[in-house]
């Protein structure tokens, strides 16, 4: 957990809102062959009701555990799950008021669009009139009035996708659960989708968690993100937070492009450092977390490519600097790629608009300055 993290109040601190979703202490471990493979090592987060909250991570990191222990598809191996307030660990599925859309959209083939939707209305003896409005309704609000007669297999991905939404959202749970379901539609589609589901979230004003191990796709989406890696979460936090400030390497590294720069703490006091880094560069940082940091302690500053200018000459004082020669030179038509080594030991990747000009700045094998503002760099931890 990170200081971005928001601190909770009390349980039973009577001012505070109950959160849609709570996770407390949450371990799980499956056994598997004789073994016991720790999927989720303690998760601790609050969802809020309304929110559109993304689990993010790379495959493996634990997220569909997490996801499915919200269901009650899994249970615990230790700590708890409420759902707007209520303690459901060890509550079935069927008794928790979350519905969950999954990559297959599993929609009945021989049924048409409406019946498939109107399909949990009607088991649950819903009066004929109101399942017709509600269906109606749903239909309109995921773009696919007109078309209740077709059969799934007359429809495109992305609206079958969009009928399995109307489908776990007719019933009005109080939050859904998504895993990957945008996964295999292709990347025009998914874009595409991001927006309308984004759209429709606020719509329906229904909390949704959202499983994905597309950094892009939960930029794009959430109100939050948790960023979560080898069962454990390593950063929670707004979009905006995540990719400006990433409190981890790992963080740094798996949204967006991030270069590290090698440094060293040159002065510590409470709450910041001055560390040096290339040749000559010096920076005083914020120290997050509260951690502490020692003279001579080695350190890595983070800097986004976008952040970063180039230029032959040496940039003003008021500016990080840092020497370097150009490796590389990528035009990718709205910018233009550098990759250059530097002074500081690493490979910096430069991302340059071509908003106005037309030549390169700089070619292979070229001696420049990078510079960049210093509220763009921050200490990341220790290098090995
Ligand atoms: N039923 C199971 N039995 C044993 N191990 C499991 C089981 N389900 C998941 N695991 C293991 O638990 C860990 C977390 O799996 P999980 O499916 O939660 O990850 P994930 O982040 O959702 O990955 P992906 O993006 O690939 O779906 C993995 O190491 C996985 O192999």
């Amino acid at each position: 957990m990170t200081e971005t993290q928001q601190q909770a109040p009390a349980r039973d601190d009577p001012g505070r809102a109950v959160p849609a979703i709570e996770l407390t202490g949450v371990e799980k471990a499956y056994q598997a062959h004789g073994e016991t493979v720790p999927a989720v090592r303690g998760v601790d987060l609050e969802i809020a009701q309304g929110e559109f909250f993304s689990l993010l991570g790379p495959s493996g990191c634990g997220k569909t555990t997490t996801m499915r222990m919200i269901a009650g598809f899994e249970e615990p191996t230790a700590g708890t799950v409420h759902l707007h307030g209520q303690d459901v660990t060890g509550v079935p599925p069927n008794r928790r008021d979350v519905n969950m859309v999954f990559q297959s959209y599993a929609l009945f083939p021989h049924m048409s669009v409406f019946e498939n939707v109107a399909f949990g209305l009607r088991r649950r003896g819903v009066p004929k009139a109101e399942v017709s409005t509600r269906v109606g309704e749903m239909l309109g609000i995921v773009d696919l009035a007109g078309r209740e007669k077709r059969r799934p297999g007359e429809l495109s991905g992305g609206q079958q996708q969009r009928v399995a939404l109307a489908r776990a959202l007719v019933n009005r749970p109080r939050a859904l659960l998504l895993d990957e379901p945008l996964g295999a539609l292709d990347l025009k589609l998914r874009q595409a989708m991001q927006v309308e589901l984004k759209r429709i979230q606020r719509e329906v004003g229904i909390t949704f968690v959202y499983v994905t191990h597309d950094q892009g796709e939960a930029l794009t989406m959430s109100d939050r993100i948790a960023v979560m890696n080898d069962g454990l979460i390593e950063q929670l936090g707004t979009p905006r937070e995540i990719y400006e400030h990433p409190a981890t390497r790992f963080v740094a590294g798996f949204i967006g492009t991030s270069n590290l720069l090698g440094g060293e703490v040159a002065e510590a006091a409470a709450g910041t450092a001055v560390i040096s880094y290339g040749a000559d560069g010096r920076i005083e940082v914020p120290v997050r977390g509260g951690r502490k940091v020692a003279a001579g302690e080695r350190l890595e500053l983070t800097v986004r490519p976008e952040k970063i200018g180039i230029a032959l000459e040496r940039p003003a004082d008021d500016l990080c600097g840092v020497r370097g020669t150009v490796t590389e030179v990528v035009y990718l038509g709205t910018s233009t790629n550098y990759n250059v080594t530097t002074s500081a030991g690493a490979d910096v990747v430069v991302f340059l608009q071509n908003a106005t000009s037309a030549d390169d700045i700089a070619t292979r094998g070229d001696s420049v300055w990078l510079s960049w503002e210093p509220r763009h760099s921050y200490a990341i931890g220790a290098p090995q």
